[in-house]
C-alpha cells in the first residue's frame, strides 16, 4: 500500500481493505422458473441458472488522506467506476472493506437529476438532498447558477433540465455538488464534460475543496486532467490495482501500458478478451443486472443512500 509524502501525516479519510466487487448478471438461463425454486435460491443463496459473474473489483487496497487529489486511471472497464461506487456505498463488496471518515458524495455524469423539472428546481432538490437547509439553498442558489455559467446564453436555468446539451447538465450536477464541502467527493469523468472555461474553474473548486480539508478522488480518461489535478493517482487494470504513487510516475507507466496495448479496433470487437470485458449485452440492460449484494462487508462509516 503506497502512500505518498507529507499526506502520511494527515489522518485517513478512507480505507479500502482488499475489496471485491462482484456483478451478477441475470437474463442468460433458459425459463423464468417458479417463485418457489426463487425464493428455494435466495434462502440457500443459489445462483440462477445461467447467472455470470463479473469480478469487476479484485482484492484492492489503498489509504486515502485528508487533503489528498487522487487520480484514478484505467483503461475501458478496468473498474475505475465500479471501486467509486463502492467507496460511495452503492454498491457493497462482495469481500473486504471500505471505511470512511464522513459522507462520501459520488458526483458522476450519469448522477440522476429530473429531467422535467428546471435547473432551478434540480439545484434546489439537489442541495436539500445534500443535507443543506432551505435558508443555505437559497443562500447558494445565485453562486451555484453563475459557477455552471448555464444562464451565459440565455435564461436556461428555468428551463427543463431535459433541454440541456449534456455538458451543460454535467456542468451543473458539477456546480450542485462543488457548493458544498465534502468530506470525501468522488468525481467520475464530470471534468471531462464541459468547455475548457468551465474545466478551469472546476480544476479552482477542486483545488479550494482540497483545501477546505476534504479528500477527492477524480477518475478521468484525460491525462491532462489527472496531471493537474491530481499529485497522487491509482492505476487500476481488469479490477487489479497495478499502481499506486506520484501522478507522474503513474501516468508515465499508464502511457507505455496503453502504447503497448492500443485499445482494440472498432472491427476486432467481435474478439473480446473475456477476462477484462463483460460481454456488451449485460451492461445494455439494466433490468438484467442485479449488483452483488449477498453480504454487505463495508464498514460503519457509511451513510447509506
Ligand atoms: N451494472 C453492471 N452489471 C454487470 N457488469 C457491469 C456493470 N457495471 C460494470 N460492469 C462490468 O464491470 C467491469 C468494470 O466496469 P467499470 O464501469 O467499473 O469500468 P471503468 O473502468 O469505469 O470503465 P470505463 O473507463 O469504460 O468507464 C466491466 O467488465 C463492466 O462490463
Amino acid at each position: 500500500m503506497a502512500e505518498i509524502g507529507k499526506a502520511r501525516r494527515t489522518p485517513p479519510t478512507v480505507i479500502v481493505d482488499d475489496v471485491h466487487v462482484v456483478y451478477r448478471v441475470h437474463g442468460s438461463g433458459t425459463g423464468r422458473g417458479s417463485a418457489t425454486s426463487a425464493l428455494g435460491r435466495l434462502t440457500t443463496r443459489r445462483s440462477l441458472p445461467g447467472t455470470r459473474e463479473v469480478h469487476a473489483v479484485k482484492g484492492v487496497s489503498f489509504v486515502a488522506r485528508r487533503g489528498e487529489a487522487v487520480g484514478m486511471v484505467g483503461t475501458n472497464g478496468s473498474g475505475k467506476s465500479t471501486l467509486l461506487r463502492a467507496i460511495a456505498g452503492l454498491l457493497p463488496p462482495e469481500r473486504g472493506r471500505v471505511y470512511t471518515d464522513g459522507q462520501p458524495s459520488l458526483l458522476g455524469v450519469n448522477a440522476a437529476m429530473m429531467n422535467d423539472l428546471s435547473g432551478e428546481r434540480n439545484v434546489t432538490l439537489g442541495c436539500l438532498a445534500m443535507g443543506m437547509t432551505p435558508q443555505e439553498t437559497r443562500d447558494r442558489y445565485p453562486g451555484i447558477v453563475d459557477f455552471s455559467g448555464i444562464n451565459a446564453r440565455g435564461d436556461f436555468i428555468h428551463m427543463p433540465m431535459r433541454t440541456y446539451s449534456s455538458g451543460m447538465a454535467a456542468r451543473l450536477r458539477f456546480s450542485i455538488a462543488a457548493a458544498k464541502t465534502h468530506d470525501v467527493l468522488l468525481i467520475d469523468e464530470a471534468l471531462s464534460t464541459g468547455d475548457g472555461t468551465f474545466q478551469r474553474r472546476s480544476r479552482e473548486r477542486i483545488e479550494q475543496l482540497r483545501a477546505e480539508a476534504g479528500t477527492v478522488f477524480l477518475v478521468s480518461h484525460n491525462s491532462a486532467t489527472i496531471r493537474e489535478t491530481c499529485d497522487r493517482t491509482l492505476w487500476l487494470e481488469s479490477g487489479v490495482l497495478r499502481m499506486d504513487g506520484a501522478t507522474d510516475d503513474v501516468l508515465a507507466a499508464y502511457e507505455d501500458f496503453t502504447h503497448a496495448n492500443p485499445a482494440p479496433r472498432p472491427d476486432s470487437a467481435s474478439r473480446p478478451d473475456p477476462g477484462s470485458r463483460t460481454a456488451p449485452d449485460s451492461r445494455a440492460d439494466p433490468d438484467s443486472r442485479t449488483n452483488s449484494a449477498s453480504r454487505t462487508d463495508s464498514g460503519s462509516g457509511f451513510g447509506r443512500p
